[in-house]
């Protein structure tokens, strides 16, 4: 089985919301929420790939040290294995925007199970409980 590796990020606001970002129509997992990041190419830290993915996704900057690991998800999709470690972040330069037309939302962490979200997202959100 193909072994994919996403870097993602939770954005935490003053408030301790949550940032998810909806999948666009004609993506795989369209409609489900998710949260920003993407792929990590060859050659590319995790961070470096997720400081892009941020900026290109949501027009804000994030300094690596602004990045701190929460955990990771592993998760067995039919067609891939998806190993993704979440970061956290804090501290950001810039508005975040839906940038490619997705639509964007702030979120209790208690909140996020009333959005649908992939599921290898799933056991990732007590671990935003715990630290909200
Ligand atoms: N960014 C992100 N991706 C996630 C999450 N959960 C999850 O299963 N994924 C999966 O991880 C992969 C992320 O890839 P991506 O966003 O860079 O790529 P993509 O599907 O847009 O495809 P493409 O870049 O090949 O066109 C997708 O298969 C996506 O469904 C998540 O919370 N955030």
């Amino acid at each position: 089985m193909k072994l994919v590796l996403v870097s993602a990020c939770a954005l935490l606001d003053a408030d301790n919301r949550v940032l998810i970002a909806q999948r666009p129509e004609g993506k795989a997992m369209a409609g489900l929420w998710e949260f920003p990041g993407g792929k990590v190419e060859s050659g590319e830290r995790p961070e470096d790939s997720l400081i892009r993915e941020l900026h290109e996704e949501l027009g804000i900057s994030v300094k690596i040290e602004c990045l701190a690991p929460l955990t990771f998800a592993s998760h067995a999709y039919e067609d891939f294995h998806l190993l993704m470690p979440l970061f956290i972040c804090r501290r950001w330069s810039g508005t975040v925007t839906g940038r490619e037309g997705q639509a964007i939302k702030w979120v209790k962490a208690v909140r996020l199970r009333d959005y649908p979200m992939p599921a290898a997202d799933i056991p990732l959100i007590p671990h935003l409980i715990d630290i909200a």
